[in-house]
């Protein structure tokens, strides 16, 4: 009896770590009211917003294209990287409910949202990025 209880609290207990480990990072957190008012207010003062996370490759992709590529200045875009930040996850759980993208990079232009890195590049071979950022920083 004493090991088959035994026995069930190690099942449970194993359940829940791969149940954690596995399934975790998916779990959509869901952002307040305050923080979605504060993330739209980011947005909207800044002409150009980038989130992003330090070792991702898409970002990196980004960031490249924007200060190396477009030679803008570290002062012409808010870039939040949200992994060396303390609120970093409920700003990117505000970022899903504003723009429905949980994935970084997730950008915007004059408060319009452009999406992710291949949306940006996409921009780009289109020639449409240097108009706007011509807009974006006049
Ligand atoms: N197609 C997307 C891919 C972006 C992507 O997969 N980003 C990963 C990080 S490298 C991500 O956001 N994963 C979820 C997370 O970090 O919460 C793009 O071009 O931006």
């Amino acid at each position: 009896m004493e090991f088959s209880r035994t026995l069930s609290l190690v099942a449970l207990v194993f359940t829940l770590f791969i149940i954690r480990r596995f399934f975790g990072s998916g779990f959509s957190k869901m952002a307040s009211p305050q923080s979605i008012q504060r993330v739209r207010s980011l947005i909207k003062d800044n002409k150009i917003f980038v989130a992003s996370k330090t070792y991702c490759p898409y970002c990196n992709a980004t960031l490249k294209l924007l200060f190396e590529d477009k030679k803008l200045r570290k002062d012409q875009v808010l870039l939040l990287q949200l992994d060396t930040m303390k609120d970093g996850a409920e700003i990117q759980a505000a970022l899903a409910e504003i723009s429905g993208q949980r994935t970084v990079p997730n950008v915007y232009i004059l408060g319009e949202h452009i999406g992710g890195n291949s949306d940006l590049q996409a921009l780009e071979s289109s020639g449409k990025l240097d108009e706007l950022l011509k807009k974006a920083l006049a």
